[in-house]
């Protein structure tokens, strides 16, 4: 069996579905304009799975992670979230259903400047008015590695550490699901491989469910599994990663060029 970063065979893992997609479909535009940028997309995202989304640029890679955690309307088929039916769901339910069990991470860290690191962490319950598990906070703040970091302003702390503190907030209310759209794209690798660390851990030690879209190879060998997308279908389904299966892959994409304007070398994250 292939020794993966996160080190765990898919086939230990838990077998209860976080989210789903069933012939999932998404058109933007009318007429001549319109895209079908999601074309009967079904997939699964097994609880304590971490799966990475990959594909060329345009494939449909944001589309379906927006789908997915109720962000963007959906066309045709059905996207859950556990047990929840998204489609059909009105905005308040929606609000609460994002709020209660997904977690968000992205690119830029988005994290409020006048808050310190613990404040961010907190801030989506403090608005749900929810109190925090402290024992669970904790491990959390443990397992993210920023211990001794929590009274510090984002300013005072590195792009690594913003965004470690982004996880935490993501982790905090034990999402059901964590969807990450280009974590790693503004950190310098050192910083990115730590993060993905924490991401994995998250999934290894704390039992999350986690789904990152990304273009580096190296990143989405942190994963259990790999999902590409093209042209808005499902074109492969890759258990325990490594990068040079990733990189091999995408290859496969743009016909052997090594590197095309669609789809980044790995190292480049934009
Ligand atoms: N709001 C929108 N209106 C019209 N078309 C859109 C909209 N959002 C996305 N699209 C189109 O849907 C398709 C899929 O876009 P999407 O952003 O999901 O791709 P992606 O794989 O995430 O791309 P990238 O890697 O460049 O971020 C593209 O053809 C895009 O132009």
């Amino acid at each position: 069996m292939t020794t993966t970063h996160s080190g765990v065979s898919t086939a230990t893992r838990a077998t209860a579905v976080a989210a789903r997609a069933t012939d999932l479909t998404k058109v933007y535009g009318q007429g001549e304009t319109q895209v079908v940028a999601l074309d009967a997309v079904s997939v699964e995202f097994r609880q304590a799975q971490f799966t990475a989304i990959m594909g060329p640029s345009g494939s449909g890679k944001s589309t379906l992670m927006h789908c997915m955690a109720g962000l963007d309307a959906i066309s045709g088929g059905s996207a859950r979230i556990g047990d929840v039916e998204l489609t059909g769901l009105k905005d308040k339910k929606l609000t609460q259903l994002r709020r209660d069990k997904i977690g968000f991470i992205f690119q830029a860290f988005n994290l409020l400047p006048t808050l310190n690191a613990l404040e961010n962490i907190t801030l989506p319950m403090d608005i749900a008015g929810r109190k925090p598990d402290r024992a669970w906070l904790d491990r959390v703040v443990e397992t993210v590695g920023l211990a001794g970091r929590l009274k510090h302003r984002p300013s005072q702390l590195s792009g690594g550490q913003q965004q470690r503190v982004a996880v935490a907030r993501a982790l905090a209310s034990r999402p059901e699901i964590i969807f990450a759209d280009e974590p790693t794209g503004n950190l310098d690798s050192r910083s990115g491989a730590e993060v993905l660390g924490f991401l994995r851990n998250s999934v290894r030690e704390l039992g999350q469910t986690v789904v990152m879209v990304t273009h580096d190879p190296v990143a989405a060998s942190y994963a259990d599994r790999v999902v590409f997308l093209a042209d808005g279908r499902i074109v492969d389904d890759m258990p325990e990663p490594t990068a040079d299966m990733v990189l091999e892959r995408m290859l496969r994409f743009s016909g052997g060029a090594p590197r095309t304007p669609g789809f980044d070398a790995p190292g480049h994250t934009s």
